[in-house]
């Protein structure tokens, strides 16, 4: 059972020590530290040494700390994979992955690390069970921006244009037991349609959602954690459903609706990520 919460994942440009300085004290799950998209041609290799430097200086307590490097076959690729292997992080994130071998290539450099793969292509999409199945890959994280430029589609408020691959993506992460982090929502302001996204995200089963400001983590950390409702029905359950089992019994029943054995484990889960949760927010 993955017990290390994921609920807010924040992307951090590696060229921005100011913003970097504030995330020492945000109550995210994780950071992707970005050499990537958030990072100009001309500021790549500033924002690697930045980033070094940074990580090597440490603060972010038990927040999970992932470096996205450039793609391998840019002009910063190599570097960026080489830095990141020395880096005090605790995965790499490649981005736009589109099959098995990039993982083998990119780990080739980065040893023992755990890879995460940005899912963001439509190879990447029909791959998504190879990549997934890889045995270095810890995570994905969808790319909604770049699968909706790719497919040529335009970025509706359902989402209907990415909802095969983000449904895709969520099977194939769960096949192989690995972490999944929805992509970002844009318009950082609005903290309404955040919420919307985050829903209908938590309702398909991934982890949590990627983020692109602070004004976003609360929104995220209260949809992708376990609610008190959940909790208090979780208990509930699993009290309903001992009691059944020590008279014979293989089901309960719990708010007029049936408990079996495996809406338990479900119930346990809910139980063990909320004190995760607990235990990260009392460090
Ligand atoms: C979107 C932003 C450019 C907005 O920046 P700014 O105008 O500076 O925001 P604020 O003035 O409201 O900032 C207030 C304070 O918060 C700090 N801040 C801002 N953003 C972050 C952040 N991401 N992490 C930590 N701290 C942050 C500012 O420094 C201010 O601090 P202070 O001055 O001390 O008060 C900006 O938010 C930004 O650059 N966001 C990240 C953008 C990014 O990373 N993009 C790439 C990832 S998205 C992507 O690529 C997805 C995927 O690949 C796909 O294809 O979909
Ligand atoms: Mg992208």
């Amino acid at each position: 059972m993955q017990l290390r919460p994921f609920r807010s994942v924040l992307y951090i440009p590696g060229s921005k020590p100011r913003a970097i300085e504030k995330a020492r004290g945000l109550p995210v799950d994780a950071i992707i530290f970005d050499l990537e998209d958030a990072v100009s041609p001309d500021e790549k290799d500033e924002a690697r040494a930045t980033l070094a430097r940074e990580l090597e200086a440490g603060g972010f307590g038990a927040r999970y700390r992932i470096v996205r490097i450039n793609g391998r076959d840019s002009a910063w690729g190599e570097a960026d994979a080489e830095a990141a292997a020395m880096m005090s992080c605790d995965a790499v994130l490649l981005p736009k992955v589109e099959n098995p071998a990039q993982i083998d290539a990119l780990a080739r450099i980065t040893g023992d690390r755990p890879v995460w793969a940005m899912m963001e292509t439509p190879r990447g999409m029909i791959e998504a069970p190879a990549i997934a199945a890889h045995p270095r890959l810890e995570g994905m994280v969808m790319g909604t921006n770049d699968l909706v430029k790719e497919l040529g589609a335009r970025a509706t408020d359902d989402r209907v244009a990415v909802m095969s691959g983000l449904g895709l993506c969520v099977i194939a992460a769960r096949a192989h037991g690995r972490v999944i982090v929805d992509g970002v929502y844009n318009a950082f302001k609005d903290v309404d349609g955040l919420a919307v996204e985050c829903r209908q995200g938590r309702d398909m089963g991934f982890d949590g959602k990627t983020l692109i400001h602070p004004a976003q983590v609360e929104t995220a950390n209260a949809h992708f954690g376990p609610s008190e409702a959940e909790i208090d029905l979780a208990r509930r359950q699993i009290a309903a459903y001992e009691a059944a089992a020590a008279e014979g019994q293989g089901v309960a029943v719990v708010d007029g609706r049936i408990v079996e054995n495996l809406h338990v484990d479900t119930a346990r889960k809910v139980l063990a990520q909320a004190e995760a949760i607990g235990a990260i927010a009392a460090e």
